[in-house]
């Protein structure tokens, strides 16, 4: 019997088999509640439903990708998904070591995210399937498998020009349909049609051209050499076989406790889940070999099947010293998994990844906005009451950022002046004085900002303007974060960090569409040290940071309450107590 609760499937979903997962079709209410990139394509209607556009090609790509996530718990691919946003117009190339016989991450990122994957295989048996699985879906040219020797993981393959060329090639060709379908729109009356232009200057090596001219094929061949000097992978992946052998495998087996099967492998042979020392040894391996061509390869991830495994695949990751990494932890089924990515690419950041069980066991802390303390009682309007709180913090950002720095700057050169002196003078005074505020304890030099904010209120707005700074989500503080409340694409996040000594730093970033899930905010305090004052380092410790948290702003039947969740920083959930405290005593205050 069908259900006929409402909202009930499509009348297309009674002819899916049984057990398909998605006869009864997923909440989007709940997928948007968890996932960012999912809300950001929602629309609501007035009644609080939630609505995607299947015509928009990016709404799909996130909904697939949640799903996969939430159903399947395909964590790297949703790693990917993050490298893969960052530019629309870039064709994301990725590597699977170790593609079994199935494929199954190559054919899914190349059909569902149009990625080019290089696969490798080791297994004779494996290889072939993965080929045959590669040409039943006619993915051939966006699919290339290798067959490897034991012991090759990245180094011997990924930096072969063969494999580079190949791809290279399938880009052009991909490009290259684009632009002639492009121009057979413009033009449909042109007597050479697109597809043959295409097809007679499909090849980058001279020696395919068709064109005879000599200047040609040289010209060709000049150019794939150059390509091929800047060719870089976006990403690996990979979910490495598991025991260090078969009898390791069987006692496992036998004694299992605090695991489950190696991902993905669970009906996998035995080849799929025994190599030479295991995990933590070939896990290692990629990390040196991640040293070696950290200038080919964007971001390196693997999957991690055992909570033991995890520290000494974190302690040879430190030893790489990569300038950024993140490691997850989800649930695939009952058993818990772990996924590690890491990059030597100082631009980006990786560690606003956050596993679905911190979201999910994180515990809020509530707020409930009392009805009789509020003109109007809405979400909308809590939300802007909270937004004036946290503008009143943000204030600091920027002006006194800079201010310091400037003044330092000048201090050093000798050439503050007279009056400025002065100035630090009362401040550092004041400072001592500052005691009793509400949230000293969170090291706000508070008096001392208000009063270098009121100076350059001016220049603080010119600079927010031009800034428009927010933050998102689990985002580490970063001057070049947009004003869409999400992190910036990768490649344009900045490697400069602005820093401070005690410097209390607040962005915000407000969810658009949100009378039925509230509204989400995002806070970031940021203590920075002064022997981080060097802009050229890229990183910035866990440890700088004071406070990271989400607002949601909900309406629970008459109720309106703010969840704030911990995300991290060094005050622990005590410092996001300490915040709520500062809110409530903003609440009760009489208004002057
Ligand atoms: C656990 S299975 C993963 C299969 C598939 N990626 C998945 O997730 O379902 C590991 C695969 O890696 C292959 N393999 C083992 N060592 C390898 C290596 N050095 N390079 C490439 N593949 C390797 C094994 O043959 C096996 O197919």
């Amino acid at each position: 019997m069908e259900s006929k609760k409402k909202g009930a499937p499509p009348k297309l979903n009674k002819f899916m088999h049984q057990r398909n997962r998605y006869r009864t079709p997923p909440s989007f209410k709940k997928l948007a509640t968890q996932y960012p990139e999912f809300r950001e394509h929602c629309t609501y209607d007035l009644s609080g439903k939630v609505h995607l556009d299947f015509k928009n090609p990016k709404a799909v790509r996130a909904l697939t990708t949640c799903l996969l996530d939430q159903d399947f718990g395909l964590k790297s691919l949703y790693l990917m998904t993050h490298a893969a946003r960052y530019d629309s117009e870039h064709m994301v190339v990725g590597a699977d070591i170790g593609v079994g016989a199935a494929c199954i991450y190559p054919l899914l990122g190349a059909k569902q995210f149009g990625w080019c994957m290089l696969g490798t295989e080791t297994d004779q048996l494996s290889y072939g399937s993965a080929t045959t699985n590669v040409l039943n879906n006619n993915l051939q040219d966006r699919v290339f498998v290798k067959k490897v020797e034991n012991g090759i993981i990245l180094k011997g393959v990924l930096d072969e020009k063969e494999a580079q060329s190949q791809i290279l090639e399938s880009k052009l060709r991909r490009k290259q349909t684009e632009d002639a379908d492009l121009s057979k729109n413009i033009d449909t009356t042109d007597s050479q049609t697109p597809t043959q232009t295409s097809q007679s200057e499909m090849k980058i090596d001279g020696s395919h051209c068709t064109s005879d001219s000599q200047s040609d094929k040289l010209k060709a061949v000049k150019n794939k050499n150059e390509e091929l000097s800047t060719f870089f992978y976006d990403f690996t992946m990979c979910n490495p076989p598991f025991f260090s052998s078969e009898e390791e495998m069987d006692t496992m087996k036998k004694s299992r406790k605090d695991r489950g099967e190696p991902v993905s492998a669970a009906t996998g042979a035995v080849h799929e889940k025994v190599t030479a020392g295991g995990e933590i040894t070939f896990v290692t391996q990629m990390i040196k070999e991640s040293q070696l061509l950290k200038d080919k390869i964007r971001i390196f991830t693997t999957l991690i099947g055992s909570k033991a495994h995890v520290k000494p695949i974190k302690t040879a990751l430190n030893g790489a010293n990569p300038t950024c990494s993140v490691l997850t932890e989800f649930c695939q089924g009952r058993t818990m998994r772990w996924g590690i990515a890491w990059s030597f690419d100082p631009t980006l950041h990786l560690d606003y990844v956050k596993s679905k069980k911190d979201i999910v066991t994180n515990k809020p802390l509530v707020l409930i906005m009392p009805r009789s303390l509020m003109t109007v009682y809405s979400v909308m309007a809590a939300w802007n009451m909270i937004k004036k709180w946290l503008q009143q913090l943000k204030a600091f950002k920027a002006t006194w950022l800079h201010q310091r720095r400037k003044k330092r700057e000048d201090m050093k050169k000798g050439m503050t002046t007279s009056k400025g002196k002065k100035e630090i003078e009362e401040h550092n005074s004041e400072e001592n004085e500052a005691t009793d505020h509400d949230i000293t304890r969170l090291s706000l030099k508070r008096k001392r900002e208000r009063l270098e904010t009121s100076q350059l209120v001016e220049q603080n707005e010119e600079e927010q303007k031009r800034k428009n700074p927010k933050i998102c989500v689990g985002s580490t503080y970063d001057e070049n974060i947009n004003g869409s409340g999400k992190a910036l694409p990768m490649e344009q996040t900045s490697s400069k960090r602005s820093c401070s000594s005690h410097h209390l730093d607040i962005l915000n970033s407000q969810s658009e569409n949100s009378q039925e899930i509230g509204k989400q905010e995002s806070l970031e305090i940021v203590q920075e040290k002064e022997k981080q004052h060097n802009l050229g380092n890229d990183k910035m410790e866990r440890s700088d940071c004071i406070l990271r948290c989400n607002f949601q702003v909900k309406q629970l039947g008459r109720l309106i309450n703010m969840e704030a969740y911990f995300l991290d920083g060094s005050s622990g959930k005590d410092g996001l107590n300490q915040l709520l405290q500062f809110m409530r005593n903003q609440l009760t205050k009489p208004t002057p």
